[in-house]
């Protein structure tokens, strides 16, 4: 399966198809972080399923990370319309692009990569055996919009983050012009927020993406945030990664400014379902991974009681100091439940004095606890060892859990993560919030409740909600038929190219 860079230069699209038969041809361009990432493969390979020709629009480092840890050259060359594109986002191999620095993956990209994105645009609407029909993008980039309404091509906006957090992002520039927003520091947290049709009842200030805590909406980041999801009004269609069940008050709301909402989600359980169905060798749970996933916690799963193990992940972009580890550490090993945790490499920050870990910690561990870097999540999640699961609400990990039938203890970090986990606790009633504290003594009680003293309070929803997750992707299902009414509207999308008009010149560009 070819790979291309775009400083690679035109080649023509890989399979001969004759000039009468127009397949449709998409291009899929997350932001370059591995929960944007991961949902889009998956929403590539289901489109791929659907016979359209898929290019999949990635950054070079992400790119080797997943050649390196995943297996997603030989899951995708199965399709013989489908390539890889990459482009060099423009900042130092070994820059985090996690924490509070993971910002800087916008304004790199802004400042670099743009040129060669328009330029591979321009080549793939020319293309001529397969021109390019359509622009799937996740609302991260306003320049997309610019660039493809310049070319004249479709766009759909595929969010990545869920439907509630979406829909508070749309309705925020109404928040600012009620004077809801700004945030005036630590006493608005527990400020009701009353603007947002559907949630009137459910947020506080606190629960807003944690960008809307700076005091000063002019801030760099919030400008940004902002800016990207208005540009997700430009696009012809609006496709999220949920279901119906969870999300009907708040998608009555989004269609009456959206025409055209398609809930395709839980997008990895949606593609196991047609995998299955499309009765491939493949492992339909094939992992995206930016990281080793380091199976051995499978074997120490294996040997651990049913339902007995708390899960803790934070996700690829959480970071943590050292005090909030101990604070985690402590909280998880007085719990007395056992613990399967994922720490990655780069998500401690690295601070000067002593590394000690109090002996205590090291005893407990080594009796009931597995600390691995990443791990196969979705095959965790099912594990039937696993009882409940520690999570920073990111929304992939969040519809992971709800699939899987796993109450949650919410602790976010940033971004749309805030409104997700107040979702979790006060509307679906599948876990807990632990929003904005760190605590062993919260911790510890938190386990305990979610695993044993409150257990019964979500069995309930968690059982309904992974049945009715299960119901809407597969056959008949709401997000069965929404994808297969998401690929219809994609091939009735033409694009009327402008060089076919004399407005843009389609030439072979040598090199870009
Ligand atoms: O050890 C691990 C840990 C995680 N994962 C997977 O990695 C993904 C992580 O995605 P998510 O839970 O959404 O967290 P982030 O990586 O933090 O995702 C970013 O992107 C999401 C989607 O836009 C947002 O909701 C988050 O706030 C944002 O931080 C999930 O599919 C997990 O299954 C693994 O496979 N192994
Ligand atoms: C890398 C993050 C920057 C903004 C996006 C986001 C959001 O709330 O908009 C949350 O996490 C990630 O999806 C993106």
């Amino acid at each position: 399966m070819p790979e291309k860079t775009i400083l690679e230069g035109p080649k023509p699209h890989p399979t001969q198809m004759s000039q009468q038969e127009q397949i449709s041809h998409v291009l899929i361009f997350p932001l370059p972080v591995q929960g944007h990432v991961n949902s889009m493969l998956r929403l590539a390979e289901l489109l791929c399923l659907s016979n359209l020709h898929v290019t999949f629009l990635n950054s070079v480092h992400n790119h080797d990370r997943l050649l390196r840890f995943s297996d997603i050259r030989t899951r995708f060359e199965r399709y013989p319309g489908f390539v890889f594109e990459t482009f060099p986002d423009g900042l130092p191999e070994d820059h985090p692009r996690s924490g509070d620095r993971v910002m800087d993956i916008f304004y790199a990209i802004d400042g670099v990569a743009k040129p060669l994105i328009k330029e591979l645009f321009k080549r793939l609407v020319c293309d001529t055996v397969t021109p390019l029909t359509c622009v799937i993008t996740d609302g991260a980039f306003e320049f997309v919009h610019e660039f493809a309404e310049e070319l004249g091509i479709p766009t759909i906006c595929f969010r990545t983050i869920s439907c509630c957090s979406f829909w508070v992002y749309y309705c925020l520039p109404k928040l600012i012009e009620a004077g809801e927003l700004p945030l005036k520091g630590k006493e608005d947290l527990d400020r009701k927020i009353e603007k947002v049709p559907g949630m009137e009842t459910i947020l506080r200030g606190r629960d807003l993406p944690s960008f809307f805590r700076h005091s000063e909406i002019n801030n760099r980041d919030v400008q940004l945030v902002l800016r990207a999801n208005r540009a997700s009004s430009r696009a012809h269609a609006l496709s999220l990664n949920t279901f119906e069940d969870i999300d009907a008050l708040l998608l009555s709301h989004i269609r009456c400014h959206f025409p055209k909402v398609f809930t395709i989600g839980p997008l990895h359980a949606h593609l196991k379902s047609r995998l299955s169905r499309a009765a491939t060798t493949c492992d339909p749970s094939g992992g995206n991974s930016f990281w080793e996933e380091d199976k051995s916690c499978i074997p120490w799963l294996n040997t651990m009681p049913l339902k007995s193990v708390i899960y803790v992940s934070f996700g690829s972009i959480t970071v943590l100091s050292k005090d909030q580890m101990f604070e985690f550490w402590h909280g998880l090993v007085n719990s007395g439940k056992p613990f399967l945790w994922v720490i990655r490499p780069d998500s401690i920050i690295r601070e000067n004095g002593s590394g000690h870990v109090p002996e205590e910690l090291l005893e407990a561990t080594k009796k009931r606890g597995c600390m691995v870097e990443w791990v196969p999540q979705e095959e965790v999640l099912f594990h039937p060892a696993i009882g409940g699961f520690l999570t920073h609400s990111g929304w992939n990990s969040t519809i992971e859990s709800m699939v899987a039938g796993v109450p949650m203890i919410c602790w976010p970090y940033f971004g749309d993560q805030q409104t997700n986990s107040r979702l979790v606790s006060e509307v679906w009633k599948v876990g807990l919030d632990m929003k904005d504290t760190c605590d062993r003594l919260i911790v510890e009680k938190m386990v305990r409740d979610l695993m044993d003293e409150r257990r019964e309070d979500f069995l309930q929803a968690t059982k309904e909600i992974s049945e009715m997750a299960r119901k809407s992707v597969n056959e008949g299902g709401s997000s069965y038929l929404n994808l297969d009414r998401l690929v219809e509207e994609i091939r009735l999308m033409r694009v009327q190219p402008l060089h076919s008009t004399g407005q843009i010149e389609c030439h072979q560009t040598e090199n870009i």
